[in-house]
């Protein structure tokens, strides 16, 4: 990767520190919202950036603000918000407004919209419909479906309307049935494949591919071979940019995790504590107190 500083300026005239740089801790939190220009440029500098799932108003202004440059409302509400056992049943009807519940909550993240099962592989017709529902009603920045080369025409009508595409190959979550459940995906052979699989979702127009549960060697090398970033979740620290669903980042799922999760806090512990503590103080006449009421 070639390192290139920048800094530009925009149509306000304002010149801007582009995302990540600078010495400060604060410099890596975007003063302005996060456009598709800047993630390929923090992939020309090397400097791997975060993306995680959020789902609803507290969740993604709170990322937003920890200077999380995209967020994701990811298909995976399925597991994470309604309760599904697979990601296979939700529907456009259940995520868009999730996904505007987002964008409403966000100044400078980039958000983009998880193409459900069902709503795009018919046809690429079919999912610039989708998208164009999620771009107008969800008021998403753009959209992320799970394919490669077969997927190539639908990336290609949306990138041609002007809906930016986030690719996602590897394990994809909404084949498990094909892929004989979750498993690493790109092992021997099948590395040749996903190269392919991503160079056709990048000549497609794709912004970024997501690699899911792929060999660390093979990432690597999707990664040096592509001029688009690639986002790992499970796929080693090669990647440019990494996933994670906030639930598994912050332990707030319960029972165990896939392995290529790592917990940033006990949000399981805490909640519960907090309802178990509530619970006890209302059964003992302790809450509310006097200054918890009015007279
Ligand atoms: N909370 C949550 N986190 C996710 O990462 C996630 C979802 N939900 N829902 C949609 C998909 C499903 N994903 C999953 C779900 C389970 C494993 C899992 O159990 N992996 C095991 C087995 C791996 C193997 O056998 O090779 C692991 O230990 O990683 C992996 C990915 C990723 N996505
Ligand atoms: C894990 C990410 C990449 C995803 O597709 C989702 O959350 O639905
Ligand atoms: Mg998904």
């Amino acid at each position: 990767m070639s390192s290139k500083s920048t800094s530009e300026h925009d149509h306000t005239g304002e010149t801007t520190a582009p995302y990540g740089s600078g010495p400060s801790p604060q410099a890596s939190t975007p003063r302005k919202k996060v456009r598709i220009h800047h993630l390929r440029e923090l992939k020309d500098r090397g400097e791997p950036w975060p993306m995680l799932t959020a789902y609803d108003m507290y969740t993604a202004a709170l990322f937003d603000e920890a200077g999380i440059p995209v967020l994701l409302v990811g298909d995976s509400a399925a597991n994470n918000v309604f309760g599904y056992d697979t990601s296979l049943p939700v529907t456009v009807d259940e995520l868009l407004p999730l996904v505007r519940a987002v964008t409403r909550s966000v100044s400078r993240a980039l958000v983009v919209a998880d193409l459900p099962f069902g709503s795009y592989q018919l046809s690429p017709e079919q999912a610039l419909a989708t998208a164009v529902r999620f771009m107008k009603e969800g008021r998403a920045q753009a959209v992320k479906l799970e394919g490669g080369q077969h997927f190539a025409a639908h990336v290609e009508a949306l990138t041609s309307a002007g809906v930016p595409v986030m690719g996602h190959i590897g394990f994809t979550p909404q084949s498990e049935h094909n892929l004989g459940g979750y498993r690493v995906q790109g092992r021997g052979e099948a590395g040749e494949q996903l190269l392919a699989d991503a160079i056709a979702l990048q000549e497609a127009g794709a912004f970024a591919v997501v690699m899911e549960m792929v060999p660390a060697e093979v990432a690597k090398r999707v990664t040096h071979e592509l001029r688009i970033p690639t986002i790992g979740i499970g796929a080693g620290s090669d990647c440019d940019a990494q996933v994670l669903v906030w639930q598994d980042m912050a332990g707030l799922r319960t029972g165990k995790a896939p392995r290529f999760v790592k917990r940033y806090a006990d949000l399981a512990g805490a909640l519960s504590g907090a309802a178990r503590a509530f619970a006890d103080e209302v059964r003992r006449g302790e809450f509310p107190a006097p200054e918890h009421a009015f007279h």
